[in-house]
C-alpha cells in the first residue's frame, strides 16, 4: 500500500514573543486541532532553521481575500489544546504582516470570530484596532448579572473584562513575585467564568505597566498577550489609574503600546517578526 505524505508550507512569526505557526488556509489540513497540538508542543513540535524544536503558542490559519481594498484576512487561531480562540491581539498583528508580505498593502482588515479588526502597518510595527473593551457580564462572560470589579477570586483581587476574549486582571505589587503557574489555574477554571478566562497580572512602573498572562488554550504563561495588554489598560482606566493617553505595557517578550479611549476602539501597537519558514506534514506522524 502506498502512503502519500502530504505537506503544507508554513511560516513562523512572533509578536513580542507570542509565537505562531502560520499556514495559508488555501492548503487543506484535515484535522486542525491535532495539527496544532502536535506542532505547538515545546519539546516535540515544530523545528526551527537550526533544527531546534521550538513549538509555538498556536497555529494561525489565514485565508487571504486580496480582491478587496484593503485586503481582508480571515484569521482562525487554533491553540495548543485544540481550541479556537475568538480573538488574539498578537496573532492579528502577525496576520497583518503576513498579508502585507503577499499584497504590499499597509492597511489590512482581519476577520475574526470576535469581529473585524483594522490593522495599519508601518515598518515592522503593526497597530490593530481591538474593539471596545467590555465589563458587561454577558460579554465576558460571567455566571452572574453584575460586573466583576476588584473582587477576590481564588486568592487574587481581579477585574473581569472582555477584549475579544476574557481576561481576569489583577494588579499586584510586583509581577515577579507571582507564582503564575500555581495561582492562575483555579481562577482560569472558576465557576464564575463559564467559558474559562485568561489570567493577567500587572504591576505599575514609572512609565506604564508590566504584564504577565496565563493563557487559556495554551494552559500556561506566554511571553506576550495582546488582548491581555489591552485588558490591563482597560482595567487601569476603570480604576482611575490612567486616562485616554497611549500607555506602555511590557510583557516578558517586549513592549506594547495601548490606547483605550472612551467608547471608541482600543488600539494595540507593537513589533512583528517573521522568523523562518518550512514544510509540515498535514497529518502529523504520531510520536513513537
Ligand atoms: N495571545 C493572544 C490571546 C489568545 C487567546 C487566548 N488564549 C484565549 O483562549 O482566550 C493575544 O495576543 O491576544
Amino acid at each position: 500500500m502506498t502512503h502519500h505524505r502530504q505537506t503544507v508550507p508554513f511560516e513562523k512569526y512572533h509578536g513580542t514573543g507570542n509565537d505562531f505557526v502560520v499556514v495559508d488556509a488555501d492548503y487543506p489540513v484535515p484535522n486542525r486541532p491535532v495539527f496544532a497540538t502536535t506542532y505547538c508542543d515545546r519539546t516535540t513540535g515544530v523545528v526551527d532553521s537550526s533544527s531546534e524544536t521550538v513549538g509555538a503558542d498556536g497555529v494561525l490559519f489565514l485565508a487571504l481575500e486580496s480582491s478587496y481594498d484593503p485586503p481582508r484576512v480571515v484569521m482562525t487561531l487554533v491553540q495548543p489544546d485544540g481550541s479556537v480562540a475568538a480573538m488574539c491581539g498578537n496573532g492579528a498583528r502577525c496576520a497583518a504582516a503576513w498579508a502585507r508580505n503577499r499584497t504590499g498593502a499597509d492597511v489590512v482588515m482581519i476577520d475574526t470570530p470576535a469581529g473585524t479588526r483594522r490593522a495599519v502597518l508601518d515598518g515592522d510595527e503593526v497597530t490593530v484596532e481591538m474593539g471596545v473593551p467590555s465589563f458587561e457580564p454577558r460579554d465576558v462572560p460571567l455566571a452572574r448579572d453584575e460586573p466583576l470589579v476588584e473582587e477576590r477570586v481564588e486568592g487574587l483581587t481581579v477585574t473581569a473584562v472582555d477584549t475579544g476574549v476574557p481576561h481576569a486582571v489583577a494588579f499586584v505589587e510586583s509581577v515577579d513575585d507571582v507564582d503564575l503557574e500555581s495561582v492562575a489555574p483555579p481562577i482560569r477554571h472558576a465557576d464564575l467564568f463559564p467559558r474559562g478566562t485568561n489570567v493577567t497580572v500587572a504591576s505599575e512602573t514609572e512609565d506604564g505597566f508590566r504584564q504577565r498572562t496565563f493563557e487559556r488554550g495554551v494552559e500556561g504563561e506566554t511571553r506576550s498577550c495582546g488582548t491581555g495588554a489591552v485588558a490591563v489598560v482597560a482595567v487601569a482606566k476603570r480604576l482611575g489609574l490612567v486616562g485616554d493617553e497611549e500607555v506602555r505595557v511590557s510583557p516578558p517578550g517586549g513592549d506594547l503600546m495601548i490606547r483605550v479611549p472612551d467608547r471608541e476602539e482600543a488600539t494595540l501597537r507593537g513589533p512583528v517578526v517573521r522568523d523562518f519558514e518550512g514544510e509540515l506534514e498535514t497529518v502529523p506522524t504520531p510520536e513513537p
